[in-house]
């Protein structure tokens, strides 16, 4: 693996290692191309099975959609905050239980609104009147009845139709299921919480694909001291280029030549690629040859929502001590929800999640007008609010190294798209959210991905040099079992 500034054989030469059977022998070398959950963890998997490895990284920091910000003096996750999953079978339950990182548990399992449940839920109307609990947990159980009969429906057609279509056909049957008033407004509020999910609109989503992801045992816990020390521990001692923007892959039979902005090249065995779909979308990278058919419609026909955080600080708290404030309205568009940060780390924080069109919309506003947009919103619900004293917007729907917050399925296209975007192109191999068949979506989804990806990327360059028994079989991370940490209060 070099530089171009550098010769092959000399930089060979240089990665060699001794056999004590066979004599010294090349180190196989791999590039990791971006450097979120999943690449850090396939780049750990291969360091320690003693190949070289340079990760390729275009921002200045590592993690992707995972950022957590400390510019309050404390940890704050603009993208994941989840752990979905709670549970021992979770791939990053014994990283998180081995560093002791806490988790605030917002959900258990099968809730009706996914990462929380209503346990701890404050619904106002648009006047700054609360919704009487009763008629939450009524509506609650009408939406389940909902999901019911859209579950029914996806059986019963053989064309695919969008989440949107398949309830109208719903309520078109049910028409008892179809609200009138504020209950109304609260059934849209619960739809617009599915939304968020998916981070797209029902008009989008695919029926035939909705909701067929595997959802671990043990709820939903929130990272309470953010996401980040996951990456910095995987990270630890290897070759990081921060700044390293791809923009092209050369791949030869037996050699990946990867270039970088600025012109600098490197070379090396294999290369896997965990850029998010987003990107690969945007044809930011350059394959060359060009990427086969196949993969390249997968890569177009797989969707990419948007959803963003608005961290709104605060001097001191003045909500009710719920773990989630919502807004409910006429449509889906206009209803909105607050996680209240001061539930699970005691700092004065709400966070506002838009998701879909509306996020799409709010991102074409400045930071300063966006964070006042859900000021707005909260001061509809809670009139007497003080402003806040800082605040941060995410903006995953445009930011170049991302282009999107995560994937989901789109209507009439094939069902197999994450497997399509996982199955490796030679010595290229792929990773990332949008490559794994059973948790596309998230960070441990993600993680997965990334020492599947080492391991077939070993496999393949160990059988070509006959050398399958020198080095260890990839393991990112030590099967100990600790406890998690889990909270509620
Ligand atoms: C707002 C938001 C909230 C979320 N909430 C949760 C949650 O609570 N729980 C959960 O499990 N999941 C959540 N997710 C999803 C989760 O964050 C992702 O599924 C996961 O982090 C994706 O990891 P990845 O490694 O596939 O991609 P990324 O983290 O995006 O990593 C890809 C890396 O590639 C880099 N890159 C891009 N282009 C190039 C290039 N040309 N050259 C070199 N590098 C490049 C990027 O900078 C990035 O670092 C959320 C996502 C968002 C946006």
């Amino acid at each position: 693996m070099e530089s171009s500034s550098r010769s092959n054989s000399q930089l060979r030469k240089a990665l060699c290692q001794s056999n004590p059977e066979k004599g010294p022998v090349r180190s196989p070398s791999v590039i990791v191309i971006g450097g979120g959950i999943a690449g850090v963890a396939a780049a750990r998997a291969l360091h320690d099975a003693s190949f070289q490895v340079i990760l390729l990284e275009a921002r200045d920091r590592l993690g992707g959609r995972i950022y957590t910000n400390y510019s309050f003096g404390f940890p704050v996750d603009l993208g994941a905050s989840w752990l979905h999953g709670v549970c021992k079978q979770n791939p990053l339950a014994p990283l998180i239980g081995k560093l002791g990182l806490p988790l605030y548990r917002t959900s258990e399992e099968n809730s009706v609104l996914y990462d929380h449940d209503l346990e701890s839920y404050a619904l106002f109307d648009m006047e700054g009147k609360q919704v009487p609990q009763e008629l939450v947990t009524k509506v609650g159980k009408v939406f389940e009845a909902v999901l019911e009969e859209a579950d029914k429906i996806r059986d019963e057609y053989t064309e695919d139709m969008t989440v949107k279509r398949a309830f109208s056909i719903v309520f078109e049957r049910r028409p008892e299921l179809k609200m009138d008033g504020l209950a109304h407004k609260v059934l849209q509020w619960y739809l617009c919480r599915m939304e968020g999910w998916f981070a797209a609109d029902a008009n989008t989503i695919s029926l035939k694909c909705w909701d067929l992801e595997e959802l671990l045992p043990g709820g939903h816990g929130l990272m309470v001291r953010g996401y980040l020390p996951v990456i910095n521990t995987l990270a630890k001692g290897l070759d990081i280029r921060l700044g390293h923007r791809v923009t092209k892959v050369v791949r030869r039979y037996n050699e990946i030549k990867v270039t970088v902005e600025d012109g600098t090249t490197f070379v090396a065995d294999a290369a896997i690629v965990s850029v998010p779909l987003g990107v690969l979308k945007a044809n930011t990278i350059k394959f060359e040859p060009k990427l086969p058919d196949w993969k390249e419609s997968a890569i177009s026909d797989l969707g990419v929502g948007v959803e963003n955080k608005i961290i709104l600080q605060f001097e001191q708290v003045f909500w009710p001590n719920v773990e989630f404030l919502g807004v409910v309205a006429e449509t889906t568009y206009e209803c909105s929800y607050f996680l209240n940060l001061h539930k699970a780390t005691g700092h004065s924080i709400l966070v506002y999640m838009p998701a879909g069109q509306l996020a799409e919309d709010i991102e074409k506003l400045s930071d300063e007008a966006a964070a006042n947009f859900a000021f707005t919103q909260l001061k509809k619900i809670l009139p007497d609010a003080s402003e806040p004293i800082n605040f941060l917007v995410s903006r995953w729907g445009t930011d170049i190294d991302t282009l999107g917050s995560y994937s989901y399925d789109i209507v009439d296209k094939p069902s197999d798209l994450y497997e399509k975007l996982r199955i490796p192109i030679d010595n290229i191999f792929f990773a990332g959210e949008a490559t794994s068949t059973s948790f596309p979506g998230s960070v441990h989804g993600a993680f997965a991905t990334g020492v599947m990806a080492a391991e077939d990327c070993r496999m393949r360059v160990l059988e070509r040099y006959g050398e399958l028994n020198i080095f260890q079989p990839v393991l990112a991370v030590e099967p100990v079992s600790v406890p998690l940490l889990i909270s509620r209060l």
